[in-house]
């Protein structure tokens, strides 16, 4: 029957619908009667069409048609609309009371944590030590050499500081060791307790702390610690202890005042930078891993809270014999006194690894001296600095400084930098004669001079650039540096302890070695082995990944219900415009650095991230809100007044939100830089508007556009059962359900004016009209599920992607 309707019409948008013989239009059936004028006021009565055997007349049951000059009356949907009113100020009201109730600020008891006597020290006990051995270590960028034939030990109760000047390679050495996936190419061996360590045990026993903070700001600094507990601390772990050892660890760390304090966002003050600082540094302590990797772990701090901090750092090592490893600047004198091991780097040079006690001796031994009243520290990294200058850095300083000499020469001051009688050594004919040059030579370079040059052996010249060892430039300075180093005692005992910890077999585990290893401290060469199991380092089993997801959710959620202007900025606009589910691009976007931070840090696994973040994030925003919309103005509109086309028309709503969402989050996930990814979704959604139907219906472009999609479901699922009815000739048109929209009426007057030579009164099929406009009157759950496939393929590309590539690279 539907190919002769095809063949007769022309029009595969006109079809049967049925499942016996029905299937006729109401007027070919016998005894169908067209409605006739009765009575003066020019009404059509239509009492007939009800009865018209099993044909949809729902059009025709709905009401009476009246004169061009009359209007048919509105439904009354007055209760519908109120009950859809009520129902979501109900909901919107328990929600900002459930809100409120959640977000409402609350102290975090100081209360008495109970917990059992053997969970109480057992994480900071139950551990192996791990020495920490590194050597000959190489890395390269391309054909940049940033760091050449670094070795160094770091034993279990000491802390090693990493000292250079600022682009030293400090940084890069901290990821090597603490196995951050780099970009450029890493040789050399990093041995744990004298094994290879595979990357996965490695890392479930090591903390690492980021030069730069990434919290969620929402978040109270209790929260946050707690968070990196639950995620992270073993399993077999109670609530209780995990609770109690964040609580320690902020005490430790003397944060434990503003526990209840949001983490804020930079802009709005809530705790200070160096609070922040020590916050993430709790995340990672919370842990009580085995090796500790701190980058920068004073930067931002005030001298007083630097030591701290160090301090802290030193009595975890000390007292729980862990092994922590940092980087630093210029520290104080009274910081570097804490240090156990020293590497000191220049130009990704070794100029000094050992022990930090011995490198003033040491440097004393070479000709380099630290002046008294001089910090140590400052000392060495100022050495390091003017070690890799070139020969001719002393003529930019005459230039710059002559007017500053001149000054002091007209006062008639003499210069004169030594420091309190101590002679340098350095007035023995090594000085420069004078030269034009000298005579703008300033009190800075004069000074320099006398503390840094060394005495370079006979046909050595200061300043020479050389090809260094690894093929990159290399002043004779820094070159004489780094031989002597290599040379030295303190070299040839690092490389020494390092082979023999290779070498030595290791014990089988048993009580007297796990005793040593819990209370061992740093022995005599071959001890530290001792300290070694069959197990390389001890490591937990990690909460469950539907724990991780709970958790993660827990936290999502909460950073959703914590930023209410979020929430109404979602709410507010996408109910209106898809366009404006650009607002998803945040949902990745902001957390992208924590994500990789934490996923480095093996926090949790991509997946338990991702579907936290689209159960908790994604839906709550995109559901709800159309939700919302669909059950306010569908009766408010007038549309079809049936339950399944009012179901229908909700669920086509959520779809295409849902899609446009995952297209943003997509977007979001893929590009790392913000604007190009909501330039990019800016032009998706243009297009797919282009081509939604409502300017352009045509050609195959129109089957990438999703708005098209939502927008036939909508036309379909109001119009496929509409009959027009044309009255007169003219423009008046009568339509069943007369509430259409506004843009439709305009286009089926259109057709009205075309088809005005058919007999009056005349019926109109509304897969014609549908069809008429390009649109299909069977699309309506094949657009569905386009929609849902769309939505699906958006979110699996967008966890494949953060799957595969969106990574730490350093
Ligand atoms: N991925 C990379 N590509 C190119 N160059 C790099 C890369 N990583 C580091 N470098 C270069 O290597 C050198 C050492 O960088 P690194 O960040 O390790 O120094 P740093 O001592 O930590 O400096 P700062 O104290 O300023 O943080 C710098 O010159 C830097 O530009």
């Amino acid at each position: 029957m539907d190919d002769l309707i095809l063949n007769v019409f022309g029009d595969d948008s006109i079809f049967l619908s049925c499942n016996a013989g029905e299937c006729l239009h109401y007027t070919m059936i016998p005894g169908f009667e067209v409605c006739v004028r009765s009575g003066e006021n020019d009404q059509w009565d239509r009492p007939l069409c009800a009865t018209v055997g099993g044909v949809d007349l729902r059009s025709c049951l709905t009401y009476q048609l009246l004169t061009s000059s009359q209007r048919p009356e509105r439904p009354t949907n007055w209760l519908m609309i109120i009950i859809g009113l009520s129902t979501v100020s109900i909901f919107l009201t328990t929600t900002s009371v459930g809100v409120w109730y959640l977000a409402r600020e609350r102290k975090t008891g100081q209360g008495y944590i109970q917990i059992a006597d053997d969970e109480a020290g057992k994480l900071m006990a139950d551990h192996i030590p791990a020495t920490l051995m590194f050597d000959q270590i190489v890395y390269t960028v391309g054909d940049k050499t940033i760091l050449s034939n670094v070795q160094g030990v770091v034993r279990p109760g000491q802390v090693m500081a990493i000292m250079g000047a600022s682009g030293a390679g400090k940084t890069s050495l901290l990821d090597i060791l603490a196995r951050r996936m780099k970009k450029g190419e890493v040789k050399g061996d990093v041995f744990v307790n004298g094994r290879v360590v595979g990357d996965e045990e490695f890392k479930r026993v090591v903390g690492y702390v980021d030069q730069e903070d990434t919290m969620i700001p929402t978040l109270t600094v209790y929260e946050t610690i707690l968070y990196s507990a639950l995620l992270r601390l073993p399993k077999s772990m109670s609530l209780e202890a995990k609770k109690y050892r964040v609580m320690e660890t902020m005490h430790e760390l003397g944060i434990l005042a503003i526990k209840d304090s949001r983490i804020g966002q930079p802009g709005s003050r809530s705790i200070s930078g160096g609070e922040k600082r020590r916050v993430s540094i709790a995340c990672e302590l919370v842990t009580s891993p085995s090796i500790l990797f701190l980058d920068e772990p004073t930067s931002g701090l005030d001298a007083y809270n630097a030591y701290n901090v160090v301090e802290c750092l030193v009595t975890l090592a000390r007292s729980y014999n862990r092994t922590v490893v940092f980087t630093i600047h210029q520290p104080r004198s009274n910081i570097v006194a804490l240090f156990d091991e020293l590497v000191l780097l220049a130009k990704g040079y070794v100029v000094y690894s050992g022990e930090a006690a011995r490198c003033q001796t040491y440097f004393e031994g070479i000709g380099h001296p630290c002046p008294p009243g001089f910090n140590i520290a400052d000392y060495l990294v100022d050495l390091t600095m003017h070690a890799i200058r070139p020969k001719d850095y002393a003529a930019e300083f005459a230039i710059e400084d002559e007017a500053n000499e001149l000054v002091h020469a007209e006062a008639g001051e003499s210069i004169n930098p030594e420091p309190s009688g101590e002679s340098t050594g350095l007035d023995d004919g090594t000085r420069p004669r004078p030269s034009p040059i000298r005579r703008g030579r300033s009190l800075r370079q004069i000074q320099d001079e006398q503390l840094f040059t060394p005495h370079l052996p006979q046909g050595e010249e200061n300043g020479n650039v050389e090809e260094g060892a690894a093929g990159g430039e290399m002043s004779a300075h820094l070159r004489m540096l780094v031989e002597r180093y290599a040379m030295s005692v303190v070299a040839v005992g690092v490389k020494d302890e390092i082979e023999r910890a290779v070498a030595s077999p290791i014990p089988a585990e048993d009580d007297t070695l796990a005793d040593g290893a819990t209370n061992g401290s740093p022995g005599p060469f071959g001890s530290i082995f001792s300290l070694a199991s069959t197990k390389i380092v001890s490591s937990h089993e990690r909460p469950s990944w539907y724990t991780q997801f709970a958790i993660l959710s827990d936290r999502t959620f909460k950073n959703l219900y914590r930023s209410p202007m979020l929430m109404l900025t979602h709410y507010a606009t996408s109910v209106f415009l898809a366009r404006d589910c650009l607002t998803s691009l945040q949902v990745f976007a902001v957390e992208r650095i924590l994500f990789v931070r934490e996923r480095a840090n093996g926090y949790y696994k991509p997946i338990t991230y991702f579907l936290a973040k689209v159960v908790f994030d994604i839906i709550p925003l995109r559901v709800v809100p159309p939700l919302m919309m669909g059950v306010i103005i569908y009766h408010m509109i007038g549309l079809v007044d049936g339950t399944t086309e009012f179901l229908k028309f909700l669920l086509v709503l959520v779809l295409f939100n849902l899609t446009a969402a995952a297209v943003c989050l997509c977007a979001g996930v893929v590009f790392r830089d913000h604007s190009v990814a909501m330039f990019l979704c800016t032009l998706v959604m243009l297009f797919s508007m282009l081509f939604a139907g409502l300017l352009l219906n045509k050609g195959w472009l129109k089957n990438l556009s999703f708005f098209n999609y939502a927008l036939e479901a909508l036309l379909v699922n109001e119009l496929v059962y509409l009959q027009l009815t044309e009255v007169r000739y003219g423009l008046n048109i009568d339509v069943s359900h007369t509430h259409i929209s506004a843009s439709g009426f305009v286009l089926l007057s259109n057709w009205s004016q075309n088809s005005r030579t058919l007999s009056s009164p005349h019926q109109v099929p509304g897969a014609t009209i549908l069809s008429t406009f390009g649109f299909n009157a069977r699309a309506y759950w094949p657009d569905v599920t386009k929609l849902g496939i769309m939505f699906v393929v958006f979110l699996l590309f967008s966890f494949a992607w953060l799957q595969i590539f969106v990574k730490e690279r350093r």
